[in-house]
């Protein structure tokens, strides 16, 4: 019988308990030890691993653990992958093999750990049990997500997990999860876990809203907390961060930025953004304090590396979020310059993970550039929209969207349906209707901010806090908020202007639909939209939408549009790996529900090649 992910919920804590008394036998685990409480030698400080061909990856240990133990101690064995894969437990984190060296080599040692902000706002220990069986999130469908179909592709794929606690991340990122409220892994952390620990570069493709961005960040947090040793290069004004993640947003990276610091409190792990449109000097002195993960928009991460005050040298861990957008047109130089032609071990030597909701074929294709052996994650449909989103779309003229918006609005203020906090996400085209609008609503009525390209970054953050905290329970916004934002009580995504890519609507509306929690999406369609009209009138379909009659109409007539080859083989299972298209080995696992993935990756590319002129406007 399947377990799902809400039922375990509850069952959480007992599992916990289940696990921590099990007799069977379990990988065995020494006692975690806080950096600050270790013997701190610096003799025994490893070098980054040396170049490899490509690596056999995963495979499987005796003596109680799966997985091979090479994060372990100075005496341990390495990963013929020439980086670590992280097995269960610590394996002594190094200390075993006789006395270990310092906490990297950072300077300014542990006092600072301290000092260190608490970003939950609880100063009390967080009682276990009662954290587990606590239901902060309680009115998230967590059952949502179960009956989504998973497929892996790739060599020796590790197994998913069902618990936190088969992981094994480390009690302090353990007590961090457990202050999220985090009772157990979303099926993209189930999977995607296991596998960067188990040191593996992976393509993740899973829904928005399903809880990416711990997946990339725990094993990181994790990797870092294990490599007690790794000896940084001492050069003035320097800094040697060992992970990068990079996002396409200012905002995006704030975000990860606030995520990472949450889950890496008091591991000693620091964590560090550096983002365009914000003094660089500030960021500056706070790289000079210190990084392990730096969190980075391409832009600034550029300046500092050409002013050789970020040396990616030592990166073993890469993570780019939004992969898609990432390596459009618009970022790949740049991607390529920072991954490439700078000073980061290449792939096979460093990890990288790439994650997104959506990963056109073609970009998938561009991707596989940055990968070593890579194991492909789809969780869902490449590209679908969870069905906790209620899509609609209304035929609407240009002429007449404002007053159409002006009855939506009005009635959800008159029947309350989502309660007082609502807010409602409302994206346009261009940062100039952007303005207008948000003009004409303050104008009538309705309080608005805005967010685009051309306001100031003080001007985006403080619209972004305003629409956050219900001042103004109106954003109207480019693209530039398309992607990744996490903003609780979104209860309504409105698509004022379509957008001309169906990969852009799907980011869209995941701002609302988010955790397992509902959303309502509405969309104003007209024939300037044409091309858009079948592969939206398919993704509803999926979804389990009411496709209107008018819509079907349209998709039926209209050419293929909208969309970069994210569809090809048909059915709700087809287009995945992009490797299927040769002979690649594949291994497929089902939570049910899912139709049969037999499907051939069928019809050959037909990318169409960039994005709509102008919607790189707004990104860093
Ligand atoms: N295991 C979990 N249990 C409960 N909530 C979780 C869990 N993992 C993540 N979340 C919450 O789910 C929300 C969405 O997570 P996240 O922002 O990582 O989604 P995402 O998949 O990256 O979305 P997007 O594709 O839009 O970037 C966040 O509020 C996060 O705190």
């Amino acid at each position: 019988m399947r377990t799902s992910w809400a039922d375990s919920v509850a069952n959480s804590a007992s599992e916990i308990a289940v696990a921590d008394n099990n007799p069977l036998p379990r990988p065995t685990r020494s006692t975690y030890v806080p950096p600050h409480l270790r013997n701190r030698t610096a003799s025994e400080a490893p070098t980054l691993p040396g170049p490899v061909t490509d690596r056999a990856g995963f495979s499987a240990a005796a003596g109680g653990s799966q997985w091979p133990r090479w994060g372990g101690g100075s005496g341990g064995n390495k990963p013929e992958s020439g980086r670590p894969a992280q097995g269960y437990g610590y394996a002594g984190a190094g200390r075993g093999g006789g006395g270990g060296g310092g906490w990297n080599n950072r300077s300014g040692g542990w006092d600072r750990r301290e000092r260190e902000v608490n970003p939950f706002g609880d100063d009390e220990e967080v009682d276990t049990e009662h954290s587990f069986n606590e239901h902060e999130n309680s009115g998230i469908n967590f059952d949502a997500y179960e009956d989504i179909p998973v497929e892996t592709s790739g060599d020796n794929v590790p197994p998913p997990v069902n618990t936190f606690a088969e992981i094994d991340l480390g009690e302090v990122l353990n007590q961090n999860i457990r202050r999220c409220k985090y009772v157990k892994p979303t099926p993209v952390q189930r999977h995607a876990i296991p596998i960067a620990l188990g040191g593996r570069d992976l393509m993740a493709c899973a829904q928005t809203g399903s809880g990416k961005t711990a997946a990339f960040c725990f094993p990181i947090i994790s990797g870092i907390m294990r490599e007690q040793y790794v000896q940084r290069p001492r050069v003035a004004r320097t800094v040697y961060p060992l992970a990068l993640i990079l996002s396409p947003t200012r905002e995006l990276s704030c975000q990860i930025h606030d995520e990472a610091k949450k889950f890496s409190y008091q591991t000693g792990v620091k964590v560090v953004v550096a983002y365009g449109g914000a003094p660089i000097n500030q960021q500056l002195r706070e790289l000079e304090r210190g990084v392990d993960i730096l969190v980075a928009t391409p832009g600034r991460l550029v300046d500092l590396l050409e002013r050789a005050r970020v040396s990616l040298q030592m990166i073993r861990y890469l993570a780019l979020d939004e992969a898609d957008r990432m390596l459009d047109m618009g970022f790949e130089p740049q991607i390529r310059k920072i991954v490439e032609q700078m000073d980061m071990p290449t792939r096979g030597v460093r990890q990288t993970m790439l994650f997104s909701a959506t990963f056109p074929r073609e970009i998938q294709r561009l991707a596989s550039d940055f990968l070593s052996n890579y194991i492909f994650l789809a969780v869902g449909r490449v590209g679908s929209s969870t069905d906790l989103i209620v899509q609609r779309v209304e035929f609407v003229q240009e002429t007449d969207k404002r007053s159409h918006l002006m009855d939506l609005l009005h009635a959800q203020r008159e029947n309350g349906i989502h309660g007082k906090q609502a807010l409602t996400l409302v994206f346009v085209e261009t940062k100039k209707g952007a303005d207008a609008l948000e003009h004409w609503l303050c104008m009538n009525g309705f309080p608005a901010t805005t967010i685009h390209g051309d306001r100031t970054q003080q001007e985006r953050e403080m619209a972004l806090r305003s629409f956050k905290s219900g001042k103004t329970p109106i954003l109207v916004a480019t693209d530039v908020a398309a992607r990744g934002l996490d903003i609780p009580h979104v209860a309504h995504v409105v698509n004022f202007d379509l957008p001309n890519d169906i990969d852009d609507y799907v980011h869209r509306i995941g701002r609302t639909g988010r955790a397992g929690k509902s959303g309502l999406a509405t969309a104003f369609f007209n024939e300037g939209n044409l091309s858009l009209s079948r592969p939206l009138a398919e993704l509803m379909q999926e979804a389990n939408q009411e496709v209107p009659a008018w819509l079907t109409r349209y998709a039926s007539r209209a050419p293929y549009g909208g969309n970069k080859n994210r569809r090809s083989g048909g059915g709700r299972f087809g287009g995945r790996d992009f490797r299927r298209e040769g002979s690649f080995s594949r291994n497929l696992d089902y939570y049910g529900g899912g139709n049969s993935s037999t499907a051939a990756y069928g019809v050959p590319g037909n990318y169409g090649g960039g994005y709509a002129p102008g919607v790189t406007s707004a990104w860093d």
